[in-house]
């Protein structure tokens, strides 16, 4: 048996790569609950906001909400439409007259006890989501996921522990809330796919504006369902982050594969729910020994009954999808490369609070078209990767460093301003470097004075002010004189025989940058990296 463990061990090299072995295929589906951020619960007119006001528990209910007897519900029609939304862009087949159903179980924080759900007729059915291999990261071309159902239901409340007091606490402001619970077809054969899957729906959700998307506070969650070739599945839940669902993959799928190594593999013909908890997981029930739910058709809830112009207008009115987008952006005109496509078209969550991608993205068109027709006028050469370059690596990275936001900078950089600096750097009246300069003195100043009106921005005038005009046309003997100082100032026989070599280019760069330093960034680093290739008689 210990001869088994250390095999596989060996063969999958557990301690350092996780590897996936041929002759244990995985196959794994998700379960992904997703909590709607409408205006009102789902069956109450309560306000939906689960996580605001945590310091007042049973705050956000009505008497529906905690069950009062007699008390019934009213559906919330945003709901429907969120429902709408999200099924028409994963292509799913709606179910033109769907209901809700009771689902019994006994729990504190369910006192209805039932959920409603929808169990028999639910909202919609086989969908699907593409998952590609140069947007998602995956290693197929392209890989297509399959949506077996969409259904609407009720979140439940929170039990809340209190140690101090060895009590459980019952906070029904969860309870209510609208949820979609959207279940895959057992269509993921690795890791990558997971992933792909789970980033890219949460992007769905996000960009539909239909909800948060956060696994962190539980607005979508997770569970994912994994068998080994024609064993049964293991649910695994309480996964609350990426990072959890990618160990709790890895440490599921190893746990199979030594069982069935160890003849263990009978365990494996029954279907079980196991729970994660954070280094393994552990059993939680068996799916057999699972309660009878005594599902029902709920009688006080009439049908979800659509018409087709109903669900015609709400696929008119749908965004276009990141996907699209981010594919168009790479394309004619713009032509921008698959990284930067993406940091303008999928949710930044981590800097939302400065600007959003659609944000960002309306800038970068907007600028983009301001320096095309400015670079016209001027009879100016147009460099089409001078927008993205100077927003999304510039402009970002100050607005990141400055922590200022991006609508904030709109008021007094807008993009025709901002196509203005760009067109200044083109036709070589800035050098890139003093561009950067000005660029950083601008936001700072925008930031000093609180983003007060001033007076309008002139580039020309801050140009003459500081001194920033590029010296164009540099004698090569001027350039020469400089980067001969340098050389003599640097006096390391090392590096240079180094970069003559060609065994450390790099150093090359710190050279460029004492005389970058000298020329204070107003000849462009090219024209010196150039003279010092030409001294040094570099043949690289
Ligand atoms: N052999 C299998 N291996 C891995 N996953 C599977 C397998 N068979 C089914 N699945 C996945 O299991 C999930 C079943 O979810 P579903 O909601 O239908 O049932 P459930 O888990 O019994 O219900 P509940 O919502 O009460 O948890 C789906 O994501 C499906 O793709
Ligand atoms: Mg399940
Ligand atoms: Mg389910």
């Amino acid at each position: 048996m210990l001869m088994f463990r250390r095999n596989y061990a060996k063969r999958c090299n557990t301690s350092s790569k996780f590897k996936l072995l041929p002759e244990y295929k995985l196959k794994c589906g998700l379960e992904i609950h997703t909590q709607l951020k409408t205006e009102n619960k789902l069956f109450s007119l309560s306000t939906n906001s689960p996580f605001s006001d945590v310091d007042k528990p049973n705050y956000h209910t009505s008497f529906f909400d905690v069950s009062l007897p007699g008390t019934q519900p009213i559906l919330n029609p945003e709901a429907i439409l969120f429902a709408l939304r999200l099924s028409l862009a994963l292509q799913c087949k709606i179910n033109m007259n769907s209901h809700f159903d009771r689902k019994h179980y006994f729990y504190g924080d369910q006192p209805l006890g039932y959920q409603i759900t929808q169990h028999y007729s639910p909202f919609s059915n086989t969908g699907k989501l593409r998952l590609f291999k140069d947007l998602d990261s995956i290693e197929e071309q392209t890989k297509d996921i399959s949506v077996i159902q969409l259904q609407i239901e009720q979140d439940t409340g929170k039990s809340v522990y209190d140690s101090a007091d060895s009590i459980t606490k019952i906070d029904l402001n969860r309870s209510n809330v609208p949820l979609i619970e959207m279940v895959t077809g057992p269509d993921f054969t690795d890791l990558k796919q997971i992933r792909a899957f789970i980033k890219k729906y949460q992007n769905l959700v996000r960009h539909l504006r239909i909800s948060t998307g956060d696994l962190e506070t539980g607005a979508m969650r997770v569970d994912v369902n994994i068998s080994i070739n024609d064993y049964a599945r293991v649910e695994l839940k309480n996964l609350p982050n990426t990072s959890s669902i990618a160990s709790a993959v890895k440490y599921e799928y190893s746990r199979q594969v030594n069982m069935i190594e160890n003849g263990e593999g009978d365990k494996l013909r029954n279907a079980e729910t196991r729970g994660w908890t954070g280094s393994e997981t552990v059993k939680l029930r068996s799916k057999e020994s699972i309660i009878d739910y005594r599902y029902m058709p709920d009688p006080e809830l009439p049908n979800i009954v659509l018409t087709s112009d109903v669900v015609d207008g709400v696929k008119d009115m749908l965004p276009v999808l990141p996907d699209d987008t981010c594919m168009s952006l790479m394309q004619e005109p713009y032509r921008l490369s698959l990284k930067d496509a993406k940091i303008l078209t999928i949710n930044s969550n981590s800097r939302d609070e400065l600007y959003t991608h659609d944000e960002l993205r309306k800038y970068y068109l907007d600028t983009f078209e301001a320096y095309r027709s400015l670079c016209e006028r001027h009879h100016q050469e147009f460099l089409r990767k001078l927008p993205a370059n100077w927003i999304i690596h510039e402009l970002l990275g100050n607005l990141n460093k400055m922590e200022i936001t991006l609508y904030e900078i709109c008021r007094s950089l807008s993009p025709e301003k901002f196509a203005e600096l760009l067109l200044l750097i083109s036709n070589k009246t800035l050098s890139n470097a003093s561009g950067k300069l000005l660029l950083a003195h601008v936001l700072n100043s925008f930031k000093e004075n609180s983003f007060a009106a001033g007076k309008p921005l002139n580039f020309l005038e801050l140009i003459d002010e500081f001194e920033l005009q590029a010296v164009a046309d540099v004698e090569s003997e001027g350039l020469e004189l400089i980067c001969e100082r340098i050389l003599a100032e640097v006096n390391n026989d090392k590096m240079i025989n180094d970069i003559k070599s060609g065994k450390k280019k790099n150093s090359i760069k710190f050279l460029v940058g004492q005389a970058m330093r000298i020329s204070q960034g107003r000849i462009e680093a090219l024209e010196f990296e150039t003279t010092f290739k030409k001294i040094l008689k570099v043949s690289w």
